[in-house]
């Protein structure tokens, strides 16, 4: 048999000759729809080598987790010890740390587990290094901190992305709006709500043919949406969606002109852990891509407890906040008390349906 890894080398490799035109676009949708499954495959624990999808055995903690990813020596470790009392081993040669070290990151009573992982290097969704676990563990969390070297060649961040990209992780996207239901009989029902842009019926029809899916309703919402799209909702049991922020390290060795073109890229933020510089910020970003709040509790004639957060999803009521710290609280509730941001005077007395800030104190009133 051949090897998986020859049959998507075989594939990238005849993607890459082939002219994208309109005669092309079908053939190229196949071999998309084809690569998919491969490397789909490969993640499975018996595929290829490299010991499958495995992470490591670090269980979660806290109320969110963030994976540090990068290539070796960007500084991954040293902002762990930096922004944790844990200490990973630093220093200058690459793969100093060879398995995930967790650490955690006191923020206002919230606890977020930092996860200190190993270099990777390109080819490591195909199993290069210890890739394939540092991915893994990638996969389980909240927020995805990609660490560059802002001293290093600037396709680092794309090499990074393609990686994470050909295991199905995809960053700050959401899942392509298109809906999709195979059936028991009755053939392949295309429809599209507004004329597509890139995609059209033939085009899906090949791929979920190729697929072996033949009986199936599908709506496609989105005029945008691809064939990469189309696939991504095919293969959904192997597709991630995570939030990153891209951080850049060791700007103390780059000019301020290079710097300020870094800080404006997207979802990026900018630090140097020598110097101390950014790194404030660079927590501050963390707390905010996770989209979390702190709520602090408190008593009837008590001060409140700002030493442990409820630590509730961006977004959510008060109704939220009941079944966070009970599930069968909202049947006796009454009112709650709100002090902060989201209420008018304070306390403001308010009902299930009153919507949160980021560190309010609130008060549960029980019938
Ligand atoms: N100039 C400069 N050097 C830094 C900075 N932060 C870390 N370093 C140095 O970069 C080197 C690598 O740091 P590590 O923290 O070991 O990097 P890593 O990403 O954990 O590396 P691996 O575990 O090998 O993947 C060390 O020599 C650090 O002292 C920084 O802000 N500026
Ligand atoms: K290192
Ligand atoms: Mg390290």
């Amino acid at each position: 048999m051949v090897n998986i890894t020859e049959k998507i080398k075989e594939i990238e490799d005849e993607m890459r000759r082939t002219q994208k035109n309109k005669a092309t676009e079908y053939h190229l949708g196949l071999l998309k729809g084809k690569l998919a499954r491969l490397r789909a495959q490969l993640l499975e624990p018996t595929g290829g080598s490299g010991g499958g999808g495995a992470g490591f055995d670090v269980s979660k903690s806290g109320d969110a987790r963030v994976a540090l990813v990068g290539f070796p020596s960007v500084g991954k470790s040293t902002f762990l010890s930096k922004i944790t009392k844990t200490k990973s081993e630093t220093a200058a040669y690459s793969f100093t740390t060879l398995t995930a070290i967790p650490g955690v990151l006191e923020y206002g009573g919230a606890e977020i587990q930092i996860l200190d992982l190993p270099g990777i290097i390109e080819g490591a969704s195909e199993g290069k290094g210890r890739g394939r676990q540092v991915i893994s563990a990638a996969k389980t969390s909240d927020l995805i901190l990609m660490v560059l070297d802002a001293t290093k060649r600037a396709e680092q961040r794309a090499l990074l992305e393609a990686e994470l990209d050909a295991v199905g992780i995809r960053l700050n996207k959401d899942p392509p709006n298109i809906y999709m239901k195979p059936k028991k009989a009755g053939g392949m029902k295309i429809t599209f709500q507004t004329p597509p842009k890139n995609l059209d019926e033939k085009m899906i029809y090949n791929v979920l043919r190729d697929y072996k899916i033949l009986n199936c309703e599908v709506l496609v919402r989105d005029e945008n949406a691809t064939i990469d799209d189309f696939i991504d909702v095919i293969m959904k049991d192997h597709r991630k969606y995570v939030r990153c922020l891209y951080v850049y390290n060791k700007i103390d060795s780059v000019s301020l002109e290079f710097l300020d073109q870094l800080a404006r890229e997207p979802y990026t933020a900018v630090m140097s852990c020598e110097l101390d510089l950014g790194v404030h910020e660079v927590v501050d970003r963390i707390w905010k891509e996770l989209r979390l709040m702190r709520l602090y509790t408190k008593r009837k004639g008590e001060d409140p407890d700002f030493s442990e957060a409820l630590i509730v999803r961006r977004d959510s009521s008060i109704e939220d906040v009941c079944d966070q710290i009970h599930r069968t609280l909202k049947e006796t509730f009454k009112y709650a008390l709100v002090w902060g941001a989201s209420a008018r005077h304070v306390p403001q007395r308010v009902g299930l349906g009153h919507m949160v800030s980021d560190e309010d104190v609130v008060s549960i009133v029980a019938k």
